[in-house]
């Protein structure tokens, strides 16, 4: 295997089928036993629009002592398995490889690189998405950006995305870069996931659209204040243009609020305000939309153990 992609949901599923559908030696590590049983047995499903459907076959396994001296790996959980999948890593990459994460929010290459060692670790972001519509089977949801840091762009790994069809960008501004990514999804992740609509809805829902346009304000103030500069100059246009390519999927997070998982609130919202106090900043809106997934998740837990009246 020349890359592993560690995950098996939305993402990692979209990014692994790419790759194997372009030749590339790809396989999935995860511990989500349903997710890698029908990988197993099927391979990747895509599902596109016109429904219909293409598998790939990529080898998965849900035990990371199955590899060993995998050269490269690209992390594709949410932020709260980022520690398992530090540890899971560490215990299969081959010395010299080099690991890339494109989850969404902040600290995530901090934890692998506190397992695997800085110089071995790189963020970069990616404003593609992709819905999982059962285990092993994804449909894509807009073609997007992928922009790495540039010390990535001689790498095995670049060649191989570039290969699978990834447009490709470079940058010196990781710290830009990641923020620019967090701004998009302070903004979009919590409102789509409340009101339980695909990102496109929020650009015709007048109340929705102001309150994006509230928190993409507050945010870019948080980055302002944090002497962060960010990768595009129009935040809101740039917000905007992100729903407009992504209009028929579903966040990340409203995805978690559906299947009652943990969101990765804390990793985005939650390290925006963190941020933003640091910096002696109140950012109403962010800490309402925070208090409301969080209160969210709380009612979807507390309506499971109520008796079913129906
Ligand atoms: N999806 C998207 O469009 C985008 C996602 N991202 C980022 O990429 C990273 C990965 O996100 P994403 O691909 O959405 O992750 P998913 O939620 O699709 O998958 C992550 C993990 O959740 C569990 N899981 C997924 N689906 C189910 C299910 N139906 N039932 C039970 N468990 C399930 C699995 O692990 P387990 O059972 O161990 O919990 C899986 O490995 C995140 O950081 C995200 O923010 C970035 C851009 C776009
Ligand atoms: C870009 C966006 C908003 C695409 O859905 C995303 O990153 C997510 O869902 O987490």
């Amino acid at each position: 295997m020349d890359l592993l992609i560690y995950g098996s949901g939305a993402l990692a599923c979209l990014f692994a089928f790419r790759l194997a559908r372009a030749g590339q030696r790809v396989g999935i590590l995860d511990h989500w036993e349903e997710g890698v049983r029908a990988i197993q047995a099927k391979g990747i499903c895509q599902q596109t629009g016109d429904l219909a459907v293409s598998c790939q076959p990529v080898p998965a396994t849900s035990s990371a002592q199955d590899l060993s001296n995998v050269p490269a790996a690209i992390v594709l959980v949410k932020s709260w398995q980022t520690a398992q999948a530090a540890a899971d890593l560490a215990a299969c990459l081959a010395p010299s490889a080099r690991v890339l994460t494109l989850q969404n929010g902040l600290g995530n290459a901090e934890i692998l690189a506190g397992a695997l060692g800085a110089e071995r670790v790189a963020a970069g972001s990616t404003t593609s998405g992709a819905t999982l519509l059962a285990p092993g089977c994804f449909r894509p949801g807009g073609e997007g950006n992928l922009t790495l840091p540039a010390s990535f762009e001689s790498t095995r790994l670049c060649a191989a995305l570039r290969a699978a069809g990834f447009q490709l960008a470079f940058t010196q501004q990781l710290t830009g870069l990641l923020w620019g990514k967090l701004l998009i999804n302070a903004a979009i992740n919590p409102l789509t996931a409340l009101l339980e609509v695909p990102n496109g809805q929020i650009l015709e829902l007048p109340h929705a659209r102001r309150l994006l346009a509230m928190a993409v304000e507050e945010a870019a103030q948080a980055a302002r204040a944090a002497a962060v500069e960010l990768p595009y100059t129009d935040p809101l246009a740039e917000v905007e243009s992100v729903l407009r390519r992504t209009a028929t999927n579903q966040s990340s997070m409203l995805q978690d609020i559906r299947r009652g998982a943990p969101t990765e609130i804390d990793a985005i919202t939650g390290a925006l305000l963190h941020s933003a106090r640091q910096n002696q900043l109140w950012l109403p809106t962010h800490e309402t939309l925070y208090h409301l997934v969080r209160a969210k998740v709380d009612a979807g837990r507390l309506a499971d153990t109520l008796p079913n009246h129906a």
